[in-house]
């Protein structure tokens, strides 16, 4: 704000308590008009965040949709939504010259307190701030942004000596190294890897701009969001290939000042709990998309129950399988195409749904002959869609993070659940906790599972041979035709025994080659992808976590979570310790503990977020009191014995299973030898529905 707009302000304020006092209403109306007319006056200022009214078309939340909105929405008020962010706590700095658009984010909704259910976009969870974790909304921050020196959006490219940063690809190559077979986890399976991605895409999903040609533009002609990654001519992979640019674009951000936000700040188009938004959707309007509307059953596509498809438009099987159906699979994220094994899980999780909505719906028509079908259809549907939200928070907490954190952490972070674990404890929930998702989470430390990406996946049928040749990633990718062709099924089984890589080396898939189209060389590298992403998102470097965390800043003598040979290439790499990018270093540290998959600063980045993840969430399914009708002790503890071999068991046509499919030395059982979900405690539970 200038100082002749400040003035204008002040005059405005002093104005108003004048004839305000002297009871002029008439006068007070236009004068209070000239002052929103000025831009200084926000009616709603002295409300309640929760309070605030802005314009929004709920529902939509594609880049499309909000790319429309820059300009065309109605006058609204600004709805600040970034605590942290106000110029009071962070240093200001220089601002974009150009005109800021119209705030757009959603308003504070009201909040129902005795809802049972939460809502589809996570939105009233917190019912002092109910817009902590909603979807659409910018995502937290637990430090400062660092944009470019003097900026407050500008991608970091100046490190702190003032010279430019290393290219992300630069960094990619010399401090992170390329995965071979040697390098496959001994202990781990690739069911771990995709569990990993699956539930990211329960958390975090950053949409970015509107899809454009970055790379080789004339001087003065590129688009403000192109971010393409640079790559030196003398790069091994890309230089005898003459590839010399990567292309990237910015992430959707509210601007400085869009919405009374200093810096910034990204969009997450997801809820941030884990409440199985990626299968049921994080708006009002993608949820009835994906329902049927009958009998408390998920729309599915054909009689083996696979995802229903999107509608005609959408933008599946790219080259090199250019199949002439670009329809993709349509799930509450639509992420679910990212590769066969990814949909193969979802559709796990489908079936489950609809296995256990017919059960209730059987049990309760009979019971509740007069009830409507409409109102059946709903109970069934709300009650089933907080099963699995539950089953996903038992099977990620239970059996995944441990694999993750190790023990040492997992208690230090009390993620063991009260009824799944001898060490386990009390869930507490804590109001003052914000669960809203983090960018240092999604930008950085959760994409640790990037590295365990192994090179493809080995499909196995019922009695775990191999049912074809090994089908690398390149053709798994956004290909929904061939994970048909591979069959759901042999997918899931194909997982569940063959190794994920160890973490902090990359395969060339995901370093070279990631959504390769027609030629050698148009493939991108997701390491490089996620450094250039986390300087335009202007995340603190590697020290600065470090710090937060309460470790030892690093030096170019001193990185004790490296090796010495990795500490030489970070000192040629970069200018400065203090310009180290939080993601290629965190992923090479050595690991936390024998039993963990990540190191110290990843582990302290991941432990806290899923700490907020279950004490910070209203209606975690350990909760008792905190919402009405919620879980029975008995239910909880039938919840907490499930594991995903189970749900594996009862929605694939397999009678054996490793009993932990997270785990490549897990002994082989027989699927009815796992406890299963009573579903006698719930149908016990509602013996007088609808009366
Ligand atoms: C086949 C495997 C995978 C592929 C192809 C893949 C690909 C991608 C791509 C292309 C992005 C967007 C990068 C950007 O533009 O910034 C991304 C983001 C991300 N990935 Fe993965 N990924 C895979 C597995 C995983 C795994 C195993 C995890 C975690 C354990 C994971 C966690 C994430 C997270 C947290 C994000 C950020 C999401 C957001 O906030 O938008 N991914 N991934």
């Amino acid at each position: 704000m200038n100082s002749s707009h400040r003035e204008t302000e002040l005059s405005c304020v002093v104005m108003r308590c004048y004839i305000a006092n002297m009871r002029y209403f008439t006068v007070f109306i236009i004068t209070t008009l000239f002052c929103v007319t000025q831009g200084v006056y926000d009616p709603y200022r002295h409300q309640p965040t929760h309070r605030r009214r802005a314009y929004w078309n709920p529902g939509r939340y594609d880049w499309r949709s909000l790319a429309n909105k820059h300009g065309r929405g109605r006058q609204h008020t600004v709805v600040p939504f970034y605590r942290a962010a106000t110029t009071n706590q962070f240093p200001s700095a220089t601002t974009t010259s150009a005109p800021t658009p119209a705030c757009w984010i959603k308003p504070a909704p009201r909040c129902d307190p005795n809802s049972p259910y939460r809502t589809i976009d996570g939105s009233c969870n917190n019912l002092n701030n109910p817009t902590w974790g909603q979807s659409v909304r910018p995502i937290g921050r637990r430090l400062p942004p660092k944009y470019n020196p003097g900026s407050l959006t500008d991608i970091r490219t100046i490190g702190v000596t003032g010279r430019p940063l290393p290219s992300a690809r630069e960094v990619s190559t010399s401090v992170l190294a390329l995965a071979t077979k040697r390098d496959l986890s001994t202990t781990l399976t690739g069911m771990h890897m995709t569990w990993g991605q699956f539930i990211a895409h329960d958390l975090t999903h950053v949409p970015l701009t509107p899809p454009m040609k970055c790379c080789n533009q004339p001087t003065g002609t590129r688009h403000e969001d192109c971010i393409p990654i640079s790559v030196p001519p003398t790069d091994h992979f890309y230089g005898p290939r003459g590839t010399t640019c990567l292309e990237l674009r910015r992430s959707m951000a509210i601007k400085p000042g869009q919405c009374g936000n200093t810096f910034r700040e990204q969009l997450n188009n997801l809820t941030s709990y884990i409440d199985a938004g990626l299968v049921y959707g994080s708006t009002d309007e993608r949820a009835k998309q994906l329902r049927s509307f009958s009998r408390g059953q998920m729309a599915d596509s054909d009689a083996r129950h696979h995802l229903p498809i999107e509608k005609p438009g959408t933008k599946c099987n790219i080259p090199p399988i250019n199949h002439p159906d670009k329809r993709c699979f349509a799930a509450g994220d639509r992420r679910a195409n990212e590769w066969g094994g990814l949909t193969a899980v979802h559709v796990i999780f489908l079936r489950e749904h609809n296995r256990i909505a017919e059960v209730f719906y059987r049990d309760l028509k009979s019971s509740n002959p007069q009830t409507s079908e409409r109102d059946l259809d709903e109970k069934i549907y709300q009650e089933v869609r907080r099963i699995i939200a539950a089953q996903i928070q038992v099977i990620n907490y239970g059996e995944y993070l441990p694999n993750v954190l190790g023990d040492y952490q997992m208690r230090k972070y009390g993620l063991y659940l009260e009824h799944g674990s001898p060490r386990g404890e009390k869930n507490i929930y804590d109001a003052n906790l914000d669960a809203t998702a983090s960018n240092a989470f999604g930008t950085a430390a959760f994409r640790f599972g990037h590295s365990e990406v192994a090179f493809g996946t080995q499909p196995k049928n019922s009695h775990y041979h191999n049912t074809s040749s090994f089908v690398p990633f390149l053709e798994l990718l956004n290909q929904p035709t061939t994970y048909r062709q591979i069959q759901n099924d042999n997918a899931i089984r194909g997982m569940i025994v063959e190794p994920c890589l160890k973490t902090s080396k990359f395969s060339a898939e995901v370093k070279n080659h990631l959504f390769e189209r027609t030629f050698n060389g148009s493939g991108l590298d997701l390491p490089a992808i996620s450094t250039q992403r986390s300087r335009e998102h202007g995340l603190p470097t590697y020290n600065s976590w470090r710090k937060f965390c309460g470790l030892n800043a690093v030096t170019f003598d001193y990185m004790p979570e490296h090796t010495d040979k990795q500490r030489q290439k970070f000192a040629q790499t970069y200018d400065h310790p203090d310009d180290i990018d939080l993601f290629p270093a965190a992923i090479t540290e050595r690991l936390v503990s024998p039993d963990a998959h990540v190191g110290p600063t990843f582990a302290c980045l991941v432990g806290q977020e899923f700490q907020r993840l279950k004490k910070g969430d209203r209606f975690w399914f350990e909760n008792q009191g905190t919402y009405p009708n919620h879980f029975t002790t008995n239910q909880i503890i039938q919840l907490s014995k499930i594991k995903l071999s189970k749900l594996v068991c009862d929605n694939t046509y397999t009678a054996m299973v490793p009993e932990n499919v997270f785990k490549l030395k897990s002994k082989f059982v027989r699927c009815e030898d796992l406890p299963s979900l009573d579903l006698k405690n719930w149908l016990k539970a509602y013996p007088s529905y609808g009366h």
